[in-house]
């Protein structure tokens, strides 16, 4: 296969930087490779740089310095890669970014876009697709609500939705940037477990933003820990100490 990454990898970063126009940098030469299969999670606090290292890696936010490299197609500042890479990449988002009037079918549509050209998607799309939206709903519980507009259901099952559109472009990578923020325990723990039941059925690379340090030791089979956009620890949930977090959380205290 051309372009290749070494072992597991799904994607590597390689030395990025991102520095925000107005000159703040977000992160600063971070080398890291998500593997096929793990399901891991970025923490650290307010402002650390979780969510620009999401979205570098499907080039939301093109790094200033390094390279993002996709296995098996290569180094996604060449568009056409990107669009491969993204085709394959799924995106959950704290406040859903669904379309509210739309139904839940409709948005999980959305999905499928990826695979169809402009043009294309400006008509209905094909039955084949219908079914594979239907099946994605099925999957987070939601099939009795395909019909019904996303304005009337509530925070856990909007973002049930998202993770149905994330899961109908059939990825291979599952980025989450803080997808329990906004929910109680009990559907925080129900969106947790959805995704990890999924993720681990179809062999889905994901990597999640977190504030909970309890749900990414619970869930998680590797932590990544970030702090001035810096990483300060990766590794499994048991070799993370209370050192880690106190310097991960640097002004926080942390109870263990
Ligand atoms: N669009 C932007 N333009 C300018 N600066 C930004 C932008 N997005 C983020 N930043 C800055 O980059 C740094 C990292 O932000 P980022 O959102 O990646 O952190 P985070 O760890 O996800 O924070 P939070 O947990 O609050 O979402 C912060 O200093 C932030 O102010």
């Amino acid at each position: 296969m051309q372009n290749a990454l070494s072992g597991a990898a799904i994607v590597e970063l390689e030395n990025v930087s991102v520095t925000y126009p107005h000159g703040v940098t977000a992160l600063t030469s971070i080398s890291l490779q998500l593997n096929r299969g793990e399901f891991a999670v970025v923490l650290g606090m307010s402002g650390a740089g979780k969510s620009t290292l999401l979205r570098t890696i499907n080039y939301l936010r093109p790094p200033t310095q390094g390279t993002v490299i996709a296995d098996g197609l290569g180094d996604l500042s060449n568009p056409q890669i990107l669009r491969s890479h993204r085709q394959r990449t799924g995106m959950i988002f704290q406040q859903h970014q669904l379309i509210e009037r739309h139904s839940a079918l409709q948005n999980v549509l959305m999905g499928r876009l990826a695979y169809h050209s402009f043009w294309r998607s400006l008509l209905p799309l094909p039955q084949i697709d219908q079914r594979i939206a239907l099946d994605c709903l099925e999957r987070v519980g939601l099939i009795d609500k395909a019909l019904t507009p996303v304005n009337v259901l509530s925070g856990g099952q909007k973002q049930r939705v998202g993770i149905a559109r994330a899961l109908a472009q059939k990825p291979q990578l599952m980025l989450a940037d803080e997808p329990i923020a906004s929910l109680d325990p009990a559907s925080a723990h129900k969106i947790m477990t959805l995704l990890q039941t999924i993720c681990q059925a179809d062999g889905i690379a994901a990597l999640l933003s977190l504030h909970q340090i309890e749900f990414a030791r619970e869930y998680c089979d590797r932590i990544i820990g970030l702090a001035h956009g810096q990483i300060i620890f990766d590794g499994p949930p048991a070799a993370l100490e209370s050192h880690h977090l106190a310097e991960i959380y640097t002004d926080q205290t942390i109870v263990m």
